[in-house]
């Protein structure tokens, strides 16, 4: 479930101005997704002319582009902390006057829980994004990762909640996707969200739900990539 539309120059312009946020020393969490890949290409070129960092990747596919441009891996549990995550979004509330002002749905290459792991364990979590992924409400439909054994019962759980499951197919080949972690991903569609936040608990509270993609309070600032330059909300 790939998110469709926005320029490859919006993406590169958002990604390469969060690569410049990164500094010497910087341990930073490397997101997953086109506009992510644009920031990670920049951190690749910047390592090549003597930036020193460790990046701690989200995907396989962020983790074969770090290697692939020569940056250092290390893990979670092998780090202190991260100084700054950088991770795209699918949606992304652009509405300062909105209590959700800056919350997520991410999860459309399937690694939310990673990257929520990752992002969360940052000093620093900055989206990058063009503007078709922003939005006065969050309207996608929800990407939940769940146990195997328990899409099922979880699908009844979120048809409760008043979302409607559809368990993601793999389209490259027969059956689901399953994600890095071994586990599959409803796709849950609950129309235009009222309150991301309790939706994110309740989503939180179901047995067999490994993580959801609502990132609600998560983020410190998005940068927007236009067709001219790079526009910053700060939450
Ligand atoms: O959440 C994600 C992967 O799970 C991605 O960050 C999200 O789908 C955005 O991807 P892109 O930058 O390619 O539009």
């Amino acid at each position: 479930m790939k998110t469709a539309g926005g320029s490859d120059a919006a993406k590169r312009r958002a990604g390469e101005r969060a690569a410049e946020d990164v500094a010497d020393g910087f341990v930073v969490g490397l997101g997953t997704g086109s506009t992510t890949a644009y920031a990670i290409r920049a951190l690749g070129r910047a390592v090549d002319d003597g930036l020193e960092i460790r990046g701690v990747p989200t995907s396989f596919q962020s983790r074969q582009l770090a290697l692939e441009v020569g940056i250092e891996l290390t893990d979670l549990d092998a780090v202190d902390g991260l100084d700054l995550a950088i991770d795209g979004a699918d949606q992304v509330v652009d509405d300062a006057d909105a209590a959700a002002h800056g919350a997520l749905i991410k999860g459309g290459g399937a690694a939310h829980a990673r990257e929520k792991l990752v992002d969360a364990a940052a000093d620093r979590f900055v989206v990058v994004a063009d503007p078709s992924k922003l939005t006065t409400r969050l309207e996608r439909s929800v990407p939940v990762a769940v146990l195997p054994d328990a899409h099922t019962v979880v699908a009844d759980r979120i048809r409760d909640l008043g979302g409607e499951p559809t368990l993601r197919d793999a389209g490259e080949k027969d059956g689901p996707v399953v994600t890095d972690n071994g586990n599959l991903v409803l796709d849950c569609a609950f129309g235009s969200i009222d309150d991301p936040d309790e939706l994110a608990t309740r989503l939180s509270a179901i047995p067999g739900v490994v993580e959801h993609g609502l990132f609600v309070g998560m983020a410190d600032a998005t940068y927007v990539g236009t067709d001219d330059g790079v526009e910053t909300r700060h939450y």
